[in-house]
C-alpha cells in the first residue's frame, strides 16, 4: 500500500439514512444524485464540507436538513467511521466523516444540489457512484462499523467521442415491407459512470477500538471520540 503525507485535509461530512423494513418489505437507503459540483451526476449520501466554528457531527446535521429537508435527533445520529480520500497530484486530503441514521423527521424533499430517492439495499446504483462505496457501504448497511479507510485516486482518462454511422435496414424480406433508418450513436460524455477518479488503492479497518475521530498528517487515526 502506498504511503504519503497528507499536507493538509478539508473536513467533509457523508450521512446515509436508512429505513429498515418496517411495514415494507425490504431494507431501503436514502440516497441523492448529485446535480452539481464534485461527484455531479453520481448517487451518495448527503453531505459536504465542514463550516469553521462547527464540529463534524453538527456540520452533518446541516447539510442532511439542506440537502434532504430532513433532520435527525442527536441520538439517533451514529457515526460509522472516516474515509480519507486522496487524489493523485493533489496534497489535500478529504477527511470525510460518516455518520448513519435509522430515524429521521420532516419531508424528505429535493434541493438545487441533490434529488433524493430511496434504494432497497439489493438494488443500489454502486455502477453510478463513487467506486469506493462498493467497498464500505456494504459493511455500514451490514453494522460492521465504526470503519476507518484510505482510499486513492487517479483521474480517469476520457477516451475520444466516437461516432458510429448511420445504419440503413434496407430489408427486403416478405414481412417486413418497409425500410427502417436507425442511427447509432455511441459517445462519451465528460462524466463518466462512477466519476472522474478511479480508485486505484484503498485500505479499510473495521475492528476498531472506538469510533475514528480524526485523521493525523501521516494518514493514520489521530484520536477517537470518547
Ligand atoms: C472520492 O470519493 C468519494 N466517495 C464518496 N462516497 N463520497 C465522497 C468522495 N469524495 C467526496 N465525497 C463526498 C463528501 C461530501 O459529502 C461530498 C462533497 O461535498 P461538497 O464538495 O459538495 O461540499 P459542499 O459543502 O456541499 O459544497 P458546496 O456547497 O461548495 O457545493 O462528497
Amino acid at each position: 500500500m502506498e504511503s504519503f503525507t497528507i499536507a493538509s485535509k478539508k473536513v467533509l461530512t457523508l450521512v446515509l439514512v436508512i429505513d429498515k423494513a418496517g411495514q415494507k418489505a425490504r431494507n431501503l437507503i436514502l440516497l441523492g444524485y448529485k446535480k452539481r459540483g464534485f461527484g455531479a451526476h453520481l448517487w451518495n449520501g448527503f453531505g459536504g464540507k465542514v463550516e469553521p466554528g462547527e464540529t463534524a457531527h453538527e456540520g452533518a446535521l446541516r447539510e442532511l436538513e439542506e440537502e434532504a429537508g430532513i433532520t435527525v435527533k442527536s441520538e439517533d445520529f451514529k457515526k460509522a467511521g472516516i474515509l480519507l480520500f486522496q487524489f493523485e497530484n493533489d496534497p489535500v486530503a478529504l477527511e470525510t466523516h460518516v455518520y448513519k441514521a435509522y430515524e429521521y423527521q420532516g419531508q424528505i424533499r429535493e434541493c438545487e444540489e441533490m434529488r433524493p430517492e430511496w434504494f432497497a439495499f439489493d438494488d443500489i446504483p454502486y455502477d453510478q457512484m463513487w467506486e469506493d462505496d462498493r467497498i464500505w457501504l456494504p459493511m455500514l448497511l451490514n453494522g460492521q462499523d465504526p470503519f476507518f479507510g484510505r482510499m486513492y485516486f487517479k483521474r480517469k482518462a476520457l477516451e475520444k467521442e466516437t461516432k458510429v454511422a448511420p445504419v440503413v435496414n434496407t430489408s427486403t424480406s416478405a414481412h417486413v415491407n418497409h425500410s427502417t433508418t436507425m442511427t447509432a450513436t455511441s459517445f462519451t460524455t465528460a462524466q463518466p459512470k462512477s466519476g472522474p477518479f478511479a480508485m486505484y488503492d484503498h485500505h479499510l479497518e473495521h475492528s476498531l477500538q472506538g469510533v475514528p475521530h480524526e485523521v493525523a498528517l501521516d494518514g493514520t487515526i489521530a484520536s477517537f471520540e470518547n
